[in-house]
C-alpha cells in the first residue's frame, strides 16, 4: 500500500493498470486474416461497438428492473447515459466510412460468412428493447450459452413492457393481453395505450416522471434508428448493392429493418394528440 500523505491517494502496489483493465487480453484481440492495412480498422471499430454494446445491456437491465420496482429517478440516470453511448455508436460510423469501397473489397473475402447479423449482444439489445422475433434466436444454435440467454430474453417482457405495466400500476387501462402474453411475440400496438401516453403527455402536471418515461425511450429508439440508418448508408456506401455475407440481400435487408418500432404508441401519439 502506497500513501502520498496529504494527497489521499492510497493503491495497491499489487494491482496495476494493465491487471486491473486486463489489457494483456483486451489487446491481444485483434487478429487480422488479411495483410491488408484497413482490415485492423474494421476489427477494432466492430470491437469498440461491442464493448459499448455490453455497457448499453448492463445499464438497460438495471434500467428495468428500477421501473418495475417504481424506481423512476436511478432508471433515468441509465436511460440518459445508454443515449450518451448511442451518440458514441453512432459516431463510429464516420471513423469506419475513411474505409474505400476498394479497401474493404481486398479484405472481404477473408471474413467468410461471417456477419453483424451474428452480433448476440446486438440481438439480444433488440429484444430487450421490444423487437422480438423468434427466428433471429436460430443464428445462435451452435453456441448453446448465446442460444440459451438469448432465447430466455426472447421469453422475457421487454423494457417497454415493463413500462406499459407501471402505467397499469399508476391507473391507467392498460389491456390485459398488453400485461400477460406470450413475450416472445412482437408487440401490437393498441389504442387503449396511446390513450394512455397521450394523457401522460397533455397531463404533464399529473404525470411528470412517466413523460420523462416517455422521452427517454423515445430518445432511445430514435438514436437506435439513427443507428440503423448510418450502418444502412455506410454498407450502400462501400458494398453498393451487393449481397451480404450474412446471406441476406444486403442493403435491401437493413432498409427493412428500418421498419421495426420498439414502442410503436410513443411515436403514434404524436399524431394522436
Ligand atoms: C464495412 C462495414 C460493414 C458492412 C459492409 C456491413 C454489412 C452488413 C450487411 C450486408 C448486413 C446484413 C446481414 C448480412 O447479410 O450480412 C449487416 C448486418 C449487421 N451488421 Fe453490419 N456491416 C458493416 C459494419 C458493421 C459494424 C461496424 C457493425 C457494428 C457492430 C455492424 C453490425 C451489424 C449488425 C448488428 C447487423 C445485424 C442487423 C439486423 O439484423 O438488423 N456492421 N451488416
Ligand atoms: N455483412 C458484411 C460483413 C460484415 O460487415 C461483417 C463481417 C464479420 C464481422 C462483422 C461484420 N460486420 C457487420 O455486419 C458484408 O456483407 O460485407
Amino acid at each position: 500500500m502506497v500513501d502520498l500523505e496529504g494527497e489521499g491517494v492510497h493503491w495497491e502496489q499489487d494491482m496495476s493498470y494493465g491487471q486491473y483493465l486486463a489489457l494483456e487480453r483486451l489487446l491481444d484481440c485483434q487478429h487480422p486474416r488479411s495483410t491488408q492495412h484497413d482490415e485492423m480498422l474494421f476489427i477494432v471499430i466492430h470491437q469498440v461497438s461491442e464493448l459499448w454494446m455490453k455497457l448499453c445491456l448492463h445499464e438497460a437491465y438495471a434500467a428495468a428492473r428500477h421501473i418495475e420496482q417504481d424506481h423512476l429517478q436511478p432508471a433515468f440516470k441509465m436511460l440518459s447515459r445508454i443515449a450518451r453511448i448511442q451518440e458514441q455508436l453512432i459516431k463510429a460510423w464516420e471513423v469506419l466510412v475513411t474505409m474505400t469501397p476498394a479497401d474493404y473489397a481486398s479484405f472481404r473475402d477473408a471474413l467468410g460468412q461471417s456477419s453483424g447479423f451474428q452480433s448476440y449482444q446486438y440481438r439480444e439489445l433488440e429484444f430487450l428493447l421490444g423487437n422480438k422475433n423468434p427466428r433471429m434466436v436460430e443464428a445462435h444454435r451452435a453456441h448453446p450459452q448465446h442460444y440459451q440467454h438469448l432465447t430466455r430474453v426472447l421469453h422475457a417482457p421487454s423494457i417497454y413492457d415493463i413500462s406499459l405495466q407501471l402505467l397499469k400500476r399508476r391507473g391507467f387501462d392498460i389491456p390485459d393481453h398488453c400485461l400477460e402474453r406470450d413475450w416472445s411475440q412482437p408487440y401490437q400496438a393498441c389504442a387503449e395505450v396511446e390513450l394512455a401516453w397521450s394523457r401522460v403527455y397533455r397531463e404533464t402536471d399529473e404525470h411528470w416522471d412517466l413523460y420523462e418515461l416517455a422521452e427517454k425511450l423515445v430518445d432511445m429508439e430514435y438514436n437506435f434508428q439513427k443507428w440503423r440508418f448510418s450502418h444502412m448508408k455506410t454498407v450502400e456506401r462501400i458494398i453498393g448493392y451487393k449481397k451480404g455475407t450474412g446471406g441476406t440481400g444486403g442493403v435491401s435487408y437493413l432498409v427493412k429493418a428500418l421498419d421495426l418500432q420498439f414502442f410503436p404508441e410513443l411515436w403514434s401519439v404524436r399524431t394522436a394528440i
